[in-house]
């Protein structure tokens, strides 16, 4: 396949790695610093793009990619904010897209652990839970968008949490969630379940960016032949 890559990066440069050891082709990598290159690129040259460029640059890199016809691949997190608008804007002008806030494989199967697990302790009311995520010192974003997504499966599955803060907290109706950012930390995220008895955690701890990368570049694989705004569940099936 034709990649774009959106943002070159840590994982960008991942990305293009595993792209060629894949026999694929990088058309274009795009930066801060010459993001107007996209200017001269033809569509017809790209195949897909990959997205992991900043929290305020991916809403308009992916509009320019559904004006252009291209399927884009969305990693980049800490734009939930104009995730509806972006949807409706791909729907209304036929484009197609995936974004999810976390690519690997084994993320994916954590959030089905997550909820799993938050099914069996809703009628727990002796455990509290809370969440920490641990990332390095170069990311823009807190919480990470894979914790905001845990958090989401973790309230869908217990009554009493109602929203997520990005602090310690001892209010009942609120999840915490702990951000700690050191080098070199690729990715960890920990659910704990305390009570005066005993303490329950799950933890998922990326190595290196690889998972994040392949998943990345398995669903750009598989996108092209969808349309529309498209999740990590229609990709996985399970
Ligand atoms: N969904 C997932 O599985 C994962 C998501 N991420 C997310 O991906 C994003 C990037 O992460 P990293 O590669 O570690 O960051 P990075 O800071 O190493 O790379 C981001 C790159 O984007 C470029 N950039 C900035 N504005 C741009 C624009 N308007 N157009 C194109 N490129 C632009 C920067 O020049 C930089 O080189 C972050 O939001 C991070 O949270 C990171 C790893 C996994
Ligand atoms: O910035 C990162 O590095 C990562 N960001 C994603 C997130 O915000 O969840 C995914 C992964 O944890 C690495």
């Amino acid at each position: 396949m034709k990649i774009l890559l959106l943002g070159y990066g840590k994982m960008g440069q991942m990305i293009e790695k595993l792209a060629l050891d894949r026999n694929h082709s990088i058309v274009a990598k795009i930066n801060v610093d010459n993001r107007a290159d996209l200017g001269s690129l033809s569509a017809d040259a790209v195949d897909v793009a990959i997205d992991f460029s900043q929290p305020s640059a991916a809403p308009d890199n992916i509009k320019w990619c559904v004006n252009h016809q291209i399927p884009v691949v969305v990693g980049t997190t800490g734009w939930a904010s104009h995730k509806a608008e972006v949807d409706q804007y791909c729907i209304d002008n036929g484009g197609t897209y995936l974004v999810a806030s976390n690519f690997s494989i084994g993320v994916n199967i954590f959030f089905k652990l997550n909820k799993f697990l938050a099914k069996l302790m809703n009628s727990q009311s002796d455990y509290e839970v809370s969440m920490k995520e641990i990332h390095h010192t170069h990311k823009l974003d807190a919480p990470s968008g894979t914790a905001i997504t845990l958090a989401e499966g973790l309230m869908e599955n217990i009554q009493t949490k109602t929203k997520w803060v990005n602090q310690a907290s001892d209010k009942p109706e609120e999840l915490s969630i702990i951000s700690e950012r050191v080098d070199p930390a690729p990715g960890t995220h920990s659910i704990q379940y305390d009570s005066r008895i005993d303490s329950i955690k799950i933890t998922h701890t990326a190595h290196s960016r690889e998972g994040f990368a392949m998943g990345a570049l398995l669903v750009a694989e598989w996108l092209p032949n969808q349309k529309g705004v498209k999740t990590m569940e229609d990709f996985l099936q399970f």
